[in-house]
């Protein structure tokens, strides 16, 4: 669906991606991991093609992803960055409202299917009591939320989704999984995450990428990420996996 091959990116002679070759294939959640500042949002943004890439790096069903018009690929792939703006005076409805705004009529009206897709989102996101709120007002969580629930109603085939966690508790996080994991495949999304949190990573993706220091260190099932040495050592011996009914869990290694 999605395919990187060699993606190179420096600023200043500073390499900060280096020969990225990546195959995201239909249907499937992928996440990318690794510590801070490893290159993990500034491949996003390639893909998003917020940073451009060079010629024949990207291609999404087979075209150079620099060959396609901007309202053309935004059909194709939706994104949630971390920095949405919040300091607008919107409310919740029309946020969301925007996330259907290319099936809008010429006076910006949309249909009754699409209030009812509204609708659902909000319900699944447990935030139908926030439908009239403004966005100034409401908690980064509950804005996150939002957010999420605009780019999962524009119903591309792809979804780029940085850190969509970040902002919420352990309950509200597990809670967001559940709904893209829903969404997904209800509607056979492709979802390509940044995530920090390492054991929603494991059982909300179906296969990981470590990033470090501006490369893919490796690639593989989530599952079988758990047991990497190589995972590890990335992290620099600062966690531990343990199990529990069969299932493998990560923990911090704490030294003191
Ligand atoms: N425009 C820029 N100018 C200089 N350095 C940059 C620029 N963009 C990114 N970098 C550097 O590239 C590296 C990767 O940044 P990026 O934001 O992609 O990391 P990340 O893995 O998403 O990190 P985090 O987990 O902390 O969000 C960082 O060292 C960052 O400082």
């Amino acid at each position: 669906m999605i395919k990187i091959q060699g993606l190179n990116y420096h600023v200043n002679d500073k390499p900060i991606l280096e020969d990225i070759c990546i195959s995201f294939e239909k249907g499937k959640t992928y996440g990318i991991i690794g510590p801070n500042g490893a290159g993990k949002s500034t491949l996003l943004k390639h893909i998003m093609s917020l940073i451009k890439p060079p010629k024949h790096k990207i291609y999404y069903e087979g075209k150079d992803i620099t060959d396609f018009k901007v309202k053309e690929y935004a059909k194709k792939v939706s994104f949630v960055f971390q920095e949405n703006v919040r300091e607008v005076d919107f409310s919740v409805h029309e946020i969301l409202m925007m996330g259907r705004y290319t099936r809008m009529d010429l006076w910006g009206n949309i249909a009754q299917s699409d209030e009812e897709a509204i609708e659902a989102i909000l319900e699944e996101l447990h935030i139908t009591a926030l439908r009239n709120r403004k966005i100034s007002t409401l908690s980064g969580g509950e804005a996150q939320k939002v957010f999420i629930g605009r780019a999962l109603l524009q119903e591309t085939p792809v979804l780029l989704l940085d850190e969509p966690t970040s902002m919420l508790d352990m309950h509200n996080g597990i809670e967001m999984m559940e709904c893209i994991k829903g969404l997904k495949e209800r509607h056979g999304l492709t979802v390509i995450m940044v995530i920090h949190d390492l054991n929603l990573a494991f059982y909300s993706c179906d296969e990981l990428i470590l990033l470090e220091g501006g490369k893919v260190v490796a690639k593989d099932a989530s599952q079988s990420m758990t047991t990497s040495e190589i995972l590890r050592e990335v992290y620099q011996n600062k966690l531990k996996v343990i199990q529990e009914k069969g299932k493998n869990y990560i923990v911090p290694v704490m030294n003191y």
